[in-house]
């Protein structure tokens, strides 16, 4: 197994176990999951979230449908229902989509329960493959220096060594990496809590930032790139990300300070021409008026949450695949 990985989930045959995100740094809590009703609330949830975690917990959560229900592996209709249910769980990232259209078109194939128990998990060590490419096909273009993240991109959010936070390791490895700066990543603090657990576990330096400091660190040369992953890429590169990505991305674009998209090739969309077409996530009203569950204004103040924003692929220096570094008018040609 590779040196960094930490593994947020574990599949059983009837369950999966999942580390809760929500109750980190503080606490490490494992959640024994038995049904897709249970991982809906996980994903809704955000106990496990990031674009590629989410795509396989899918997978599974359709995997344990049909172990609970044989029937589903005989009638279409019902398995192709059961599907949708899944994948409306959170809109905007694509990989979840992915994941469970990954399982329906297995059971097309073969409806043995040990061997789509398998395929799943087969789809859970691809991952980890697809972001050690990403990590040193990434490593190999970012400039030495101090590195500008958003939200949380690594062991958490994909299997294996993460996306964005891949590279960064990457980066470490080999000597490139001066110091990572971890926006917090309000309202739910991704970056905050989980990035900065996963740099501490790797004894990688790292200077925690509020969100909106990102300008200012740039204007004074501390940022030498940004890298961020991505819920979904649009045709033409323009890329959903955490909500703040777009901000980071302005900031960037003014002080010339190179702007980087890390995801695997599952997470381009080509069915979609432009970021314009891609479903924002748009949460409770409950998260934005408090931190860590204590309000920090009265509680009938309104507010408005997206979960994601979009990066318009103007701003992109490139987008970091597991089959290579493209530049995001090159992400069209891709398609096979
Ligand atoms: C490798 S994870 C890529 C993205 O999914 C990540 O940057 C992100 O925006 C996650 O949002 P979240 O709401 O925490 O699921």
């Amino acid at each position: 197994m590779h040196k960094h990985i930490f593994e947020a989930m574990k599949f059983k045959k009837d369950s999966l176990l999942l580390l809760d995100q929500t109750k980190l740094p503080f606490e490490e809590v494992w959640l024994e999951l038995s049904n897709a009703d249970m991982i809906i609330e996980a994903i809704q949830n955000l106990r496990v979230r990031g674009a590629p975690a989410i795509g396989i917990c899918g997978a599974f959560a359709l995997y344990l449908s049909i172990y609970n229900d044989n029937k589903l592996l005989v009638d279409e209709i019902s398995l192709k229902r059961e599907a949708n249910r899944i994948k409306g769980s959170r809109p905007t990232a694509i990989n979840l989509s992915w994941g469970v259209d990954k399982v329906v078109d297995f059971v097309g194939k073969c409806i043995n329960l040990n061997e789509i128990f398998d395929f799943v998990y087969s789809l859970y060590l691809q991952e980890i493959e697809i972001n050690e490419k990403i990590a040193i096909n990434g490593a190999k273009v970012l400039p030495e220096g101090s590195i500008l993240t958003h939200c949380n991109t690594g062991s958490l959010a994909a299997p294996g060594i993460g996306t964005a936070l891949g590279v960064i390791r990457k980066m470490f490895q080999m000597r490139k990496l001066n110091l990572v700066y971890v926006s917090e990543t309000r309202p739910l603090l991704q970056g905050a809590r989980l990035t900065v657990f996963e740099l501490e576990r790797d004894a990688i330096p790292y200077k925690l930032i509020v969100d909106s400091a990102s300008g200012m660190l740039m204007r004074n040369f501390m940022v030498d790139a940004v890298i961020v992953g991505a819920d979904r890429i649009a045709a033409n590169g323009d890329t959903a990300n955490k909500i703040g990505t777009f901000m980071h991305a302005l900031a960037a674009n003014f002080y010339n300070v190179p702007f980087y998209v890390a995801a695997p090739m599952s997470t381009i969309d080509f069915s979609i021409a432009t970021g314009e077409e891609i479903p924002i996530e748009e949460r409770d009203k409950a998260e934005v008026i408090r931190c860590m569950s204590s309000l920090t204004c009265k509680d009938d103040t309104s507010a408005l949450n997206y979960a994601f924003d979009i990066t318009p692929a103007k701003f992109i220096k490139a987008i970091i695949t597991e089959n290579g570094v493209y530049s995001p008018n090159e992400i069209l040609t891709l398609l096979d």
